[in-house]
């Protein structure tokens, strides 16, 4: 056990009813809206390769001439005519997001909401309303949480370094930690229905080294905003320690490194409370007008929600309004199909989670309460889903479609070499069905004394 003055402060899981509130959300929306969605991946006819929220960082011969000035001064366009938050808020509760995670300053700098603290905000645009107070009031109207997405990073103050070198940088680089404080508290007391932050570009060395300052201000955040939820990316330990500190306890209130990515297994979840956060395409967060590479589909994305759902995690999907404020005609049609499979089927994701039971192929367990959710995606050719019971005294006692409540049987199929309690499924031949479908088994303690049968002599 290391000593650490500035490593994670709690062990285990929050227990308080905000934590539980956001543990059962199950799915969530991302969007990323700012001024790389002007150029959305491309500009004078080039497009660059790179994420599109990170077009400003292009360069070199590829690069537009003078593209760092252009870029500098897209803000004094930001026109979004288009920009409907109640349209985006509507699409959002159709799809059945139950959280929102908003740009308010990717690491270009630019505000989305009018910061007393920088010229370069949406104030100074032919915009000039305020879009985080939009997007807040918006999604809050229709019942949606909303999260606020925080870029420590930010390449657009005199102040940020990505390493402290000198005596001059850190002097710079003092001012810019007053200037984060100072926006962070501007955040939280303009937008007091906020429910937390999600913090981004927190691994450069200047800010792993802030062990101190940024303990000390998640602190007064949260003193500021009691329930506040902050996930494991906004600050390192006194031996610049991320996500977990230097005696593996994770820092923040939930998992934030399942970006793109999910875990396997439940091992890989170390019992923590996490989300993931997920593109359409392989890697395009910002507007970006040519998707390249795999699309994820409907399918796909339902799947990776009801898998993070089976592994207690939550799962939120990205959308990358145009320039105008258009959200584009792809993420239309998937939030659509999503939101379409969630109204038949959400019962098995909200307020669900990890069923200790084995992983089967034909899909995902989740559980609430006495009721196991199996949605299925491969089906079997025998049509006979396995369920393996080791809980000893616990049996099934009903099994029914989840869209329609018809019963399907339940064979006891004996036990296995683990003595588990091994049950057929088994689903009606002539139930025919084009996209993933739930069956609801439920659970009763039984008294039945059976005795364990003999193993065999091997
Ligand atoms: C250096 O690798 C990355 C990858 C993605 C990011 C940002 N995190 C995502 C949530 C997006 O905001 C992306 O720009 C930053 C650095």
């Amino acid at each position: 056990q290391i000593s650490l003055k500035h490593g994670s402060h709690r062990s285990g899981k929050r227990t308080d009813a905000t934590m539980q509130r956001w543990r059962e959300y199950g799915l969530g929306q991302f969007i990323h809206w700012g001024i790389y969605s002007i150029p959305g991946g491309g500009w004078d006819g080039k497009t660059y390769g790179g994420a599109a929220e990170w077009i400003r960082s292009w360069s070199g011969k590829d690069a537009p001439n003078d593209w760092r000035k252009t870029y500098d001064n897209l803000y004094k366009q930001f026109n979004p005519v288009d920009f409907n938050a109640n349209k985006w808020a509507e699409q959002a509760k159709n799809m059945g997001a139950k959280y929102v995670i908003f740009t308010t300053k990717h690491h270009d700098g630019f505000c989305m909401w009018p910061s007393k603290y920088t010229e370069y905000t949406i104030a100074n645009t032919p915009y000039k309303k305020d879009i985080v107070k939009e997007v807040v009031d918006a999604y809050n109207k229709v019942g949606i949480d909303v999260y606020l997405y925080f870029s420590v990073m930010d390449w657009s103050h005199q102040g940020w370094r990505y390493d402290i070198k000198s005596p001059e940088d850190s002097i710079a680089f003092e001012s810019f930690k007053k200037f984060t404080r100072n926006q962070l508290l501007e955040l939280l007391t303009s937008y007091p229905s906020a429910k937390g932050l999600w913090f981004d570009g927190t691994w450069d060395k200047s800010w792993v080294k802030q062990a101190e300052f940024a303990d000390e201000l998640e602190t007064e955040m949260r003193t500021l905003r009691p329930g506040l939820i902050i996930g494991s990316r906004f600050r390192a330990d006194d031996f610049g320690k991320r996500h977990v500190d230097s005696n593996g306890v994770m820092m923040g209130d939930y998992e934030q490194g399942w970006e793109r990515n999910l875990p396997n297994s439940i091992e890989d979840v170390h019992g923590h409370d996490w989300d993931c956060v997920m593109t359409i395409p392989d890697n395009q967060w910002g507007y970006n007008s040519h998707w390249k590479g795999y699309v994820k589909t409907p399918y796909n994305l339902i799947e990776m929600l009801v898998k993070s759902v089976s592994l207690s995690g939550n799962f939120v999907i990205n959308f990358g309004p145009d320039g105008k404020g258009n959200i584009r005609q792809e993420e239309t049609s998937i939030a659509k199909e999503i939101g379409d499979w969630m109204k038949t089927n959400n019962e098995a994701i909200y307020g669900c989670s990890h069923a200790d039971m084995k992983k089967q192929d034909w899909g995902y367990f989740t559980q609430k309460g006495r009721k196991l959710y199996l949605t299925v995606f491969n089906r079997p050719i025998n049509n006979c889903l396995n369920v393996e019971i080791s809980e000893k005294g616990v049996k099934p006692t009903k099994a029914y479609f989840l869209a329609n409540k018809l019963p399907v049987a339940i064979q006891d199929a004996g036990k296995n070499k683990q003595n588990n309690n091994l049950y057929n499924i088994v689903i009606p031949a002539k139930y025919i069905s084009d996209k993933p479908f739930v069956i609801v088994l439920e659970l009763e303690e039984s008294q039945t004394n059976e005795k364990a049968y003999q193993q065999a002599r091997t």
